[in-house]
């Protein structure tokens, strides 16, 4: 198998080590804008494959798609991240055009490709790819809800003082401060969470998970990337390994949940063909009132991105 990681930064460079140290890719190309950066953290990868043990083989190349030709799956990463007072909405202009023309040249050159969105606004960002690769919206879909579960997991984690493995949990809606964790849809080894946590304690961890990302830029300056970066991983694992994984997921919903036409994370099954199935959850009052707002915030930055004239089909 074939992945091509686009943008070697904090990201990029971080899933292609997770892809490589797992073996979850047997070739795995770097690709970056800025000369040399790609070439060199794939070198130190491998280099790194005689100490850890591994042999997936790491490439990078500055701007080089055609070595990137005939990718199993592309993961975008490209892009700004965002600073202390920024929202990941501020990124929108500089990154719209670069996943843009990053989105032209992995379809030029890896047709068939699985297409990964992380670069932010997550949503929206998600809706210019797949609008660029003019592919069906199953194989274009963006990483944020297996981060954004995994901050509300690792708090729980915390607060019950339990393994971090043993918590399931799925949110939906955008990658951003209106998210939605769903408390009913959460266990603890299979015991629902709220019987094992005050209200006000659970409320707590919500809010928490919602301005997650912030809370690292607040303390780093930049943006996350340990977490993100093997989240995307572990995307590009259920897909390559066909091990038909539920994920929440950024989709574009066609009708799912009463939404049509907005790219939000929803519960899907992911497997050898991308998005193989969307789970459509029963949702109560509260919880579709809070992805009703989550939906009105995507759209109006979709609305903007169509205003900048980016959201363009490739043929276009
Ligand atoms: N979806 C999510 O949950 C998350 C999304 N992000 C987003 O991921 C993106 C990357 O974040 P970091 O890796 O921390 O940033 P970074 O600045 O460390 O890396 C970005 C890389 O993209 C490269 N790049 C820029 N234009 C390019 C182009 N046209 N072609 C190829 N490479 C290009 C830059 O040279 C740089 O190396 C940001 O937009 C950030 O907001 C970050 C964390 C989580
Ligand atoms: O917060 C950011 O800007 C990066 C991101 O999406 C996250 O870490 O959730």
């Amino acid at each position: 198998m074939k992945v091509t990681v686009v943008g070697a930064g904090n990201v990029g460079a971080t899933c292609a080590d997770v892809l490589a140290t797992r073996e979850i890719a047997n070739e795995i190309v770097l690709v970056d804008i800025k000369e040399g950066i790609a070439e060199g953290k794939a070198l130190d990868i491998w280099q790194k494959a005689p100490i850890i043990g591994y042999d997936s083989r790491t490439i990078g190349v500055t701007n080089d798609y055609s070595r990137t030709a005939d990718s199993d799956v592309v993961v975008i990463t490209s892009g700004l991240p965002r600073k202390p007072g920024m929202s990941r909405d501020d990124l929108i202009s500089v990154n719209a055009g670069i996943v843009k023309s990053v989105t032209e040249q992995v379809v030029k050159y890896s047709p068939n490709a699985i297409i990964i969105v992380v670069s932010n606004p997550l949503d929206v960002m998600t809706y210019q790819a797949h609008l660029t690769s003019g592919m069906d919206r199953m194989k274009v879909f963006g990483m944020a809800g297996i981060l954004d579960t995994a901050r509300y997991r690792a708090f729980l984690a915390e607060a019950l003082n339990v393994s971090p493995k043993d918590i399931q949990a799925v949110l939906m809606g955008g990658h951003g401060d209106t998210m939605v964790p769903l408390p009913r849809y959460t266990t603890v080894g299979g015991i629902p969470v709220t019987e094992l946590i005050e209200k006000d304690k659970l409320d707590a961890i919500v809010q928490r998970t919602a301005v997650g990302g912030g809370e690292l830029v607040k303390l780093m300056g930049t943006s996350a990337w340990y977490a993100p970066g093997a989240a995307a991983a572990q995307m590009v694992e259920a897909i390559v390994r066909d091990q038909r994984r539920v994920f929440p997921v950024c989709v574009e919903l066609k009708g799912e949940y009463g939404i049509d036409g907005v790219y939000l994370g929803a519960p899907v099954i992911l497997g050898k063909n991308g998005i193989e199935r969307i789970i459509e959850l029963q949702l109560n009052d509260e919880e579709k009132a809070l992805l009703e707002t989550s939906r009105g915030h995507v759209k109006e930055v979709m609305d903007a991105l169509d205003k900048m004239g980016q959201a363009q089909p490739a043929s276009a």
